[in-house]
């Protein structure tokens, strides 16, 4: 098999790329709207042209060995045969029991747009240099028509062996789609998981913002992340192109160096500034009465001008960085000052930013002063600053922040949140079910490695309080009988008792009578069309916070979840054993 180096192009217009690989500005936009649901119903008539929104998801993003096997089973005239894979994972992330969908829409984007274009089916030619025409000239003609795929909503809570994704058509396709979809349900879910746990820790009525970009992996590292973050639980995010690409709600601050590079007072060239009737104003001078008056003797005075320079730009604007020189002693009262004459002049600061020390404490102490001065000078909303927390938070710092009490507001998480340090992959696999109608196997020594054969089903059951008690696997066919208003004992019913046993452990098992019913596993894509309008991904977002809600709080937390039920129905338990002692060769001994 030889190595190319020659580059891949794209077609101009295709994803938003130009020649050289770089996005083409109006098209970013496009991109944004291709979020939307209208994007979707715009675009009715061509509803199979929709694209991957990253624009290196195409068929070449793969592992070679799916091309060499694709080869392989048209070769042998096994390529047409109708195959059922299943994408799922075998352990929830970073010690948790739940798990938060996501990627979705990108999968039903790529398994839509799949095909390759000549340049492609060129650079196949040069890696496997022995390959018939024949083959490429069909490769040539691949579409996903014939694919059809079943899954749970994107932003669900999930849990494992659950199928995520069933992908139904011929083996070949299904073969070639296994890397790019684990690609892009992996990181996704990793990243809307971690954001989920972090929302959790943080709690609902604080605000969480993702400040990762520069830390993340990679460029698109940083906008999957900043993407997924937003579905799991960020409120926004400080990554610009992620928010003209999907519309994600932009904050930001200013940095050190913002503050640093003032030294003097005399660097302000000019400290004037327009009050709200459009007076003109010394906005340093200002400050710096309140500073005499308040008797604020040790603040730093190039703070006090960085805060004026910024407070000029964006006088309702006002996020102070406090912790420069010294945050208790300068840039609180800093800020203040500013924050005073601000006020003077009809305009309102906004908060602060603490980005070193104890948070705890620095926040107790800075709300303290906040509800001095606003007693003092009459000034109702100053007790209101928001007081922004950032500096390598994760959850345990956050859960030891709010076991200790503090003032925070806003937590603004980077690393932790793009980086997903606790856990870096979440192991998706994707595995073969069902060929030609019939069950297929796939052994392991350990039991939780062994695949759940044949066509499934997942339904949701929940108790009379309102949680999801156990998530029970059925064989597809007795769908197809309901669907067909033929009788099926299997599809548990409300009101109706149905036994769940443990796919593996015949001894685990329980009775439930669920109070309501879910059904987990929705068509998504029909033989090439799309089902349904891609949801936007701040409808995902919501949904999942719903999904959250109703999943009981020790299945959520944080140390020593209880595990959720898994269970599949007594026919699927004994198809698996049967089979599973089918597949296992009898050893002789003499
Ligand atoms: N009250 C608290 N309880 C637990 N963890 C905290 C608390 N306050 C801050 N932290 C965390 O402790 C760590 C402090 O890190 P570190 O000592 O490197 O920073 P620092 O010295 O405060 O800041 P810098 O090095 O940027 O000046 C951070 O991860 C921060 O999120
Ligand atoms: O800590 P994270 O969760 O990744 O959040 C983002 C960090 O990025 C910024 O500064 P940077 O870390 O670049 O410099 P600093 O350490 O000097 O603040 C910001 O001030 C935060 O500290
Ligand atoms: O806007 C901010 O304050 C910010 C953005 C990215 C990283 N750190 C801080
Ligand atoms: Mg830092």
């Amino acid at each position: 098999m030889s190595q190319s180096n020659t580059p891949l192009k794209r077609k101009k217009t295709e994803n938003g790329f130009s020649e050289n690989g770089t996005p083409i500005p109006n098209q970013i936009r496009e991109l944004k709207r291709a979020t939307t649901v209208d994007y979707v119903y715009r675009d009715q008539e061509s509803k199979d042209k929709i694209k991957p929104l990253n624009g290196f998801v195409t068929p070449l993003l793969t592992d070679l060995y799916q091309i060499t096997m694709a080869y392989s089973l048209w070769k042998n005239n096994r390529h047409e045969i109708p195959a059922v894979f299943d994408l799922y994972f075998r352990k929830s992330p970073f010690g948790g029991e739940f798990t938060v969908f996501a990627g979705l829409e990108e999968v039903i984007r790529f398994v839509s747009d799949f095909h390759y274009t000549k340049e492609e089916v060129g650079y196949i030619k040069e890696m496997i240099p022995d390959c018939e025409q024949e083959f490429l000239d069909y490769l040539s003609k691949l579409d996903s028509s014939a694919v059809t795929l079943y899954a749970m909503k994107e932003g669900s809570v999930v849990f494992p062996r659950v199928p995520l994704i069933r992908v139904e058509g011929p083996m070949i396709l299904c073969q070639l789609f296994e890397t790019t979809l684990l690609c892009l349900v992996n990181f996704a879910s990793l990243v809307a998981t971690n954001a989920a746990r972090h929302r959790i820790a943080v709690g609902k009525d604080k605000v969480m913002l993702e400040f990762g970009l520069r830390r993340a992996q990679g460029p698109d590292g940083a906008m999957s992340a900043s993407r997924y973050s937003y579905l799991g639980g960020a409120d926004g995010t400080s990554n610009v192109l992620a928010h003209c690409f999907f519309g994600i709600p932009i904050r930001g601050t200013h940095a050190h160096s913002f503050i640093t590079n003032y030294s003097s007072a005399d660097e302000l060239l000019d400290s004037s500034i327009k009050d709200t009737q459009g007076n003109v104003h010394n906005l340093l001078e200002m400050s710096q009465k309140y500073r005499d008056e308040l008797g604020f003797t040790a603040t730093i005075t190039s703070e006090l001008v960085a805060f004026v320079a910024y407070a000029r730009t964006f006088p309702n604007g006002l996020v102070a960085l406090v912790d420069t020189y010294d945050t208790l002693s300068s840039g609180v009262p800093n800020f203040i000052c500013v924050a005073l004459a601000l006020h003077q002049l009809g305009y309102k600061a906004v908060g602060i930013r603490l980005d070193s020390g104890d948070l705890s404490y620095l926040s107790k102490a800075a709300r303290k002063l906040f509800k001095q001065i606003g007693e003092q000078f009459r000034i109702d909303y100053f007790e209101k600053f928001s007081i922004v927390a950032s500096n390598d938070l994760n959850e345990p710092t956050i859960i030891a922040l709010n076991r200790q009490g503090h003032e925070i507001d806003v937590f603004a998480i980077g690393t932790n949140l793009v980086t997903c340090q606790a856990q870096p992959a979440l192991g998706c696999v994707y595995k073969l079910v069902e060929i030609n109608g019939s069950p297929r196997i796939k052994l392991s020594h350990e039991a939780n490695k062994i695949t759940l054969p044949g066509r499934k089903t997942a339904y949701r059951l929940y108790g009379s309080e309102g949680h999801p008690l156990v998530d029970l696997l059925i064989d597809d066919n007795d769908v197809a009988k309901e669907n067909k208003k033929e009788d099926s004992n299997q599809i548990p019913k409300v009101g109706k008792k149905v036994l769940c046993l443990h796919p593996f452990e015949e001894q685990k098992r329980v009775i439930v009578t669920p109070v309501q019913i879910e059904k987990l596993h929705h068509i998504v894509f029909d033989k090439g069309q799309l089902t349904m309008p891609l949801p936007a991904l701040s409808d995902i977002r919501e949904f999942c916070f719903q999904q959250i809600s109703k999943v009981r709080e020790d299945h959520l937390r944080n140390s020593n979840p209880t595990p959720y039920k898994v269970s599949v129905t007594k026919e699927l338990f004994d198809t698996l054993h049967n089979l599973w002692l089918d597949s296992v060769p009898i050893k002789e001994m003499k």
